[in-house]
């Protein structure tokens, strides 16, 4: 068998290291292009578009902080969005991943490397970039098409709410941790809505910048800021007519949500800097990861708006409490993603059907989606184990990581443990976690995902 990808390029100014690089990665890669300056390797990697860049962080002798690998990191992926970059570094502190990371690295590699982890880590990498090159599609897949599955008690609950709810106009709040699928039980609610056949606008307000949600959502006139060249309609007005979705409904700023309750009650907005509210025809769905307990407290959302947006409220529970479910779930995404990636259709084995079951998915169905995901790029057997998903047999949670110690600098296993801190400390409310490590929100996901978090 020839190597499995195409191009790889190492940026590192110590010959050795380039060498031993080299050879290490040549059975993976068709070739092996290697620079000692990012300045010579930058026409190479946009001549070639390589599959993964593996870039030493400490050029200038003697520098430890990694700025100007960093700063490389940020052109590279200026120049491409989707540029797949592994980190080498020899002066890996945490401050350091959490930069790289925060900047679209991919992955790392402390330098001395383990041959074994530096293989895994760039096959890891590879594949899943080609993988997504050759579907031609970005993750995750557009959830319109992922029907809500799931026959759970508890999901039996929902189903029959969303039946009863969809056809009317009540505002519906849906609660539940991350990846529990909010997101899809709002896109079933609309297609089952008389809305069906109009707009479905989505705002996520965890995406969005605060101090931009203002004009965000209820538009504004030009001249209303300083930025403000044009006139800009509010996505509450692109949504008349059809559904508005308030993602992440939580993040809303306190001083904001009077207005939102203002529009919702006289169906109209005003453009920040209008002096005439424009009418509105709106049904709201809203979601939230906020535990229900913060969304009572009076000082973190008010009750009045709460009040009407939960008219209808349905509660998704954590995966792990309907272990009914995972397995049709994993079944369901073992048939999507072997499609998608051109795979013959492996089956679950018994360990790992116990091993799934067991689990207890902190990042619940979007976590075990990625998990199977990865099983279906990565694995070559027919019959999953439990180890294609990263799991261990007869364990049924990860082990628990040891409290740090000086001793401990193992880049993976320090930033495992950061992000699980960071999600715990928050409720898993991957906003606040996100903020707290300083990644951007899909940066954080992409993490989870690795850690199969
Ligand atoms: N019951 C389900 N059936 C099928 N797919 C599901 C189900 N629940 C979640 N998923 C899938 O899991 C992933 C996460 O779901 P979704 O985005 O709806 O979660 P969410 O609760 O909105 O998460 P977040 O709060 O993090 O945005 C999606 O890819 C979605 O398609």
């Amino acid at each position: 068998m020839g190597p499995e990808f195409d191009r790889c390029v190492i940026v590192d100014d110590d010959d050795d290291i380039l060498l031993a690089a080299r050879l290490l990665l040549r059975p993976l890669f068709r070739e092996v292009i290697t620079a000692r300056t990012p300045e010579d390797a930058l026409p190479k990697i946009e001549r070639h578009t390589p599959d993964v860049v593996l870039l030493d962080a400490n050029f200038a002798r003697g520098a430890t902080d990694a700025s100007e690998g960093l700063a490389w990191l940020d052109r590279l992926t200026q120049l491409d969005p989707e540029i797949v970059v592994v980190m080498i570094t020899a002066h890996a502190g945490v401050h350091v991943a959490v930069a790289a990371m925060k900047r679209g690295a991919t992955d790392f590699v402390p330098k001395p490397w383990s041959n074994d982890r530096l293989l895994a880590t760039v096959r890891t990498a590879a594949a899943l970039r080609r993988s997504r090159v050759a579907a031609g599609a970005p993750r995750p897949a557009p959830a319109s098409k992922s029907p809500l599955l799931g026959h759970s008690p508890a999901m039996a609950r929902v189903h029959s709410l969303i039946e009863r709810a969809a056809p009317t106009d009540a505002n519906v709040l849906i609660l539940g941790q991350n990846g529990t699928g909010k997101e899809v039980v709002a896109r079933e609610l609309h297609a089952r809505s008389q809305r069906a056949g109009q707009v479905l606008q989505t705002v996520d307000l965890g995406a969005i910048a605060t101090e931009l949600i203002d004009s965000e959502l209820f538009g504004h006139v030009k001249g209303a800021f300083t930025d403000a060249k044009t006139d800009r309609i509010g996505r509450i007005q692109a949504a008349d007519g059809g559904t508005l979705f308030l993602d992440e409904i939580g993040n809303l700023p306190l001083h904001l949500q009077p207005k939102l309750l203002t529009a919702l009650e006289q169906r109209q907005v005003t453009p920040v800097g209008a002096n005439k509210p424009v009418k509105v025809n709106i049904r709201v769905i809203a979601a939230t990861n906020m535990p229900r307990d913060r969304l009572m407290d009076e000082r973190v959302f008010r009750q009045d708006l709460l009040y009407r947006l939960n008219t209808v409220e349905i509660a998704l529970p954590p995966l792990a409490e309907r272990p009914e479910d995972v397995i049709e779930l994993a079944e369901h995404f073992l048939a999507l993603y072997a499609e998608r990636y051109n795979r013959p259709l492996p089956t679950l084995g018994d360990a790992a059907r116990a091993a799934l079951i067991a689990h207890d998915w902190p990042g619940n169905v979007r976590a075990l989606r990625h998990a199977v995901e990865r099983a279906v790029i990565l694995s070559t057997r027919t019959v999953l184990d439990p180890e294609d998903f990263g799991l261990e047999a007869g364990v049924s949670r990860p082990a628990p990581t040891p409290t740090p110690q000086a001793a401990d600098l193992n880049l993976d296993r320090v930033e495992r443990r950061l992000v699980e801190e960071a999600l715990r400390k928050h409720g898993y409310n991957i906003t606040g976690a996100a903020a707290e490590l300083g990644l951007s929100r899909a940066a954080l996901y992409r993490r989870m995902e690795k850690h199969g978090l």
